[in-house]
């Protein structure tokens, strides 16, 4: 892990941009966005993981992606903001649409995509050594976008707010982000990603290492988030998929075939009126 000096933030993002980032903030307008896709085959190697898989994730709304493990639910989650072609031995077909527009087309930068689409891991990993203040603002830099100290401090605030950690931590900004508790440090993560206003934010099993109490806690955190930002949220637990999710989609992989949904729609129909009795068993814990 890659850690970057705590003044080396700097400072040239053009002022429209920064403007118009503001402007958006302050006037608290979602920058919201629907994902899409479209016949999604994957591979490592010659072994193909997910088979022609097709999903639309409205805007606004926290979709849940449940299933036994090794059905590909992870490599999908990469795929709508191509980290999957970061494995050397990876590859895949489909389309992946933003807004309608594919984030695998030749014309649009890999940095556009993970700059609208952004990624929050099951492990929380803020940069130990850096500021918590920095630490939101990692990603201005690997995206190349500059800011001046108030735009950075203004930034730094709103995000640490939407991600439900400025109250717990706006007196010790400059203490070092690997000193918070781990709940803290997922919260520091999701302030960080929101730091460059994605439009989409994908969440691969955020709660799995956190206690009950800061898994609630970030649970409030999403559904606040989601008036600004479409949520993809890949989930073990059954009842945080009802709890936080407005639409579901089951995946399974039968024995050695690649994986596919059985099934998607509302979360509340999924659960107590499913289509297909696979889905059914699922969502009972009859397997998993
Ligand atoms: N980097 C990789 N190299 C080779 N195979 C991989 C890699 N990552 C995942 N796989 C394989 O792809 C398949 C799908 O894995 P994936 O992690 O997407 O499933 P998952 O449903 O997210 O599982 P889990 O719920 O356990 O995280 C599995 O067979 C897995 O072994």
């Amino acid at each position: 892990m890659t850690s970057l000096p705590p003044n080396d933030i700097t400072e040239v993002l053009p002022p429209q941009s920064r403007r118009s980032m503001r402007a958006a903030s302050e006037a608290g307008q979602p920058s919201l966005a629907a994902l899409e896709a479209r016949n999604i085959s994957a591979w490592f190697g010659d072994h193909q993981v997910l088979d022609r898989v097709s999903l639309t994730m409205p805007a606004g709304v926290i979709t849940s992606l449940i299933g036994p493990s090794g059905c590909g639910k992870s490599t999908f989650l990469r795929i709508l903001n191509r980290m999957h072609e970061l494995v050397p031995s990876a590859s895949l077909a489909g389309e992946v649409l933003i807004d309608g527009s594919d984030i695998y087309n030749a014309d649009r930068k890999l940095v556009d995509a993970r700059k609208s689409i952004g990624m929050v891991f099951q492990k929380p990993n803020p940069f130990p050594a850096m500021s918590i203040y920095d630490n939101v603002l990692a990603g201005l830099k690997l995206t190349g976008t500059r800011a001046s100290k108030d735009e950075r401090d203004f930034l730094v605030e709103n995000c640490l707010t939407k991600a439900g950690l400025w109250r717990e931590v706006n007196d010790r900004l400059r203490s070092p982000g690997g000193g918070l508790s781990g709940g803290q440090q997922q919260r520091l993560c999701i302030a960080r990603s929101l730091a460059v206003t994605p439009a989409v934010l994908l969440m691969d099993e955020p709660c799995s290492a956190l206690d009950p109490t800061s898994t609630r806690v970030i649970e409030e955190t999403m559904l606040e988030l989601v008036n600004d930002v479409t949520i993809v949220i890949v989930t073990h637990n059954m009842q945080q998929a009802q709890r936080v999710s407005t639409q579901c989609a089951f995946f399974l992989a039968a024995q050695g075939q690649p994986g596919g949904i059985v099934e998607h729609g509302d979360t509340d129909a999924m659960f107590s009126d499913p289509i297909d009795s696979r889905t059914y068993d699922y969502v009972n814990g009859v397997f998993g």
